[in-house]
């Protein structure tokens, strides 16, 4: 008996973001997070006004709940949450995946260490920039890299003003060897007016690759938007 806090589980849908952009897969979000970003888009994950969507379920039973919604239509699950860094018994789950040659993706943010990382396919480190409110303990992070294999990992620093570029470069200088990406912010995460999001967020993805195009310390980097914003806008569950 070992559950684990399931806010959502779908799919299968495309990993809109990072590393492995447009890859078809699965979701399965956890619930509860040690920080609390001003600007997070999952917020629903932590600050109670999710409470009652929260089920506490066995690895076997997430599975099982994976191929009822994709069939055998998928080979990734994507892990994300809230942090799913907090969840030491997430490893069943992890291996359970493995043991039915799933591949997985891990979104965190890189404030705690599980050995099951290590089992990770695809781990995406994002680190929050000064606009989140949050703080990072670099000491931390420098150790949960270090122990990392540099060719399953990314980092992806999202931006939403000069500051935010400012910290992400920071963040890159520090750690060159690691891939990285560069996330366009998006400010504006509960309007269900998907057209005047998607026009508004293209300005502000322009606006992230004119900066990095002119700037010669950052040359071997990524900008990404959301896609799956662009195409979705705000809607939960895809
Ligand atoms: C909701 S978080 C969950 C995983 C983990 N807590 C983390 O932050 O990495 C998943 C990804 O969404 C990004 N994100 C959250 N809110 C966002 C927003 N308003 N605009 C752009 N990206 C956002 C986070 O930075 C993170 O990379
Ligand atoms: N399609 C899609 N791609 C995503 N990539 C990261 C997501 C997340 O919320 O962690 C996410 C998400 O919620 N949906
Ligand atoms: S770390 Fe991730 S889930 Fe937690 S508040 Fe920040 S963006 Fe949201
Ligand atoms: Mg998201």
């Amino acid at each position: 008996m070992s559950k684990i806090p399931v806010m959502e589980i779908f799919g299968p849908t495309i990993q809109g973001e990072g590393m492995v952009i447009g890859q078809k897969t699965m979701f399965v979000r956890t619930a509860g997070c040690d920080y609390s970003c001003s600007w997070c888009d999952s917020s629903f994950t932590w600050d109670g006004s999710g409470k009652d969507l929260i089920k506490q379920m066995e690895a076997e039973e997430i599975w099982e709940e994976l191929k009822r919604l994709g069939g055998d239509g998928f080979s990734f699950v994507t892990i994300s949450g809230g942090n799913p860094a907090l969840l030491k018994n997430l490893s069943y789950f992890v291996t359970l995946l493995k043991e039915n040659n799933i591949q997985i993706g891990l979104e965190t943010q890189g404030s705690k260490w599980q050995d099951w990382f290590l089992d990770i396919d695809q781990l995406t480190i994002s680190p929050k920039p000064p606009s989140s409110g949050m703080d990072t303990n670099f000491e931390v992070l420098d150790r949960i890299i270090g122990r990392l294999s540099p060719s399953k990992t990314s980092l992806k620093v999202v931006v939403f003003d000069d500051k935010d570029y400012v910290y992400a470069k920071q963040v890159h200088l520090r750690y060159p060897d690691i891939l990285f990406y560069l996330q366009v912010g998006n400010d504006d995460s509960k309007t269900i007016n998907t057209a005047s999001l998607v026009h508004h967020l293209l300005k502000k993805y322009e606006w992230l690759i004119d900066k990095t195009i002119e700037d010669p310390e950052l040359k071997n980097i990524r900008v990404l938007p959301q896609l799956h914003t662009l195409i979705w806008g705000n809607k939960r569950g895809v």
